[in-house]
């Protein structure tokens, strides 16, 4: 019966992140962090390309298709900056689990609440986080750390769909999954 819960998809599953995998996280972000603003960008027009229900939430780009036009829109590259710095402050956390918390419910509330964003989007920007980081820095993001980050991002969507529920999100289209 306990094995059971070790299958499915490896970002639902919360596994603490072991010392090592938290400097992992850590040093391959510094790398990460000092091309933030161009990392940001290639991470957002990649998941609205890749996925484009994903720009149904955003007033001023839902509509645009072309790569270069939706990486001059100021309100993506606006929220690839919040998206950036968040994650970075949750990296900078890792030892302090009531930080890490804090953050994650005000960005959980806020997108439940406020931007009325399914859940499922936030699984779907960590495989394409994880996916442009592995492609941009190769020598970085091996495979070993590309599982200490899978974790990390287990542990966020999981802390986020908590917050979902507390605030009582209900599905409102299932054409998402
Ligand atoms: C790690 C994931 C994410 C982080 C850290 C993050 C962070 C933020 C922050 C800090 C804000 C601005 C403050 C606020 O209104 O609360 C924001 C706004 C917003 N976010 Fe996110 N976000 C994430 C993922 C997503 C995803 C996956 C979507 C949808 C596909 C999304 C859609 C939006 C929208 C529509 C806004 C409002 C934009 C605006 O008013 O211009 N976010 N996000």
């Amino acid at each position: 019966m306990e094995r059971m819960q070790e299958e499915g998809d490896p970002l639902e599953r919360p596994i603490p992140l072991t010392d090592k995998e938290r400097l992992m996280v850590q040093d391959s972000w510094a790398k990460v962090y000092q091309n933030r603003d161009d990392v940001g960008v290639a991470i957002l027009v990649r998941l609205f390309v890749n996925f484009p229900s994903s720009k149904q939430f955003f007033s001023q780009f839902k509509n645009i298709e072309e790569p270069e036009e939706l990486e001059r829109s100021s309100q993506l590259r606006k929220h690839a900056g919040r998206v950036m710095s968040a994650l970075n402050t949750l990296v900078e956390s890792l030892d302090n689990s009531d930080k890490v918390a804090s953050v994650l419910r005000l960005v959980g509330k806020a997108h439940a609440v406020r931007h009325k964003v399914e859940p499922v989007y936030f699984k779907i920007l960590s495989g394409v986080i994880l996916e442009v980081l592995g492609e941009e820095f190769p020598a970085v993001v091996t495979p070993e750390v590309a599982v200490a980050w899978t974790k990390l991002f287990a542990t966020i969507y999981c802390s986020i769909t908590a917050v979902y529920e507390e605030v009582g999100w209900t599905k409102l289209s299932t054409s998402t999954g």
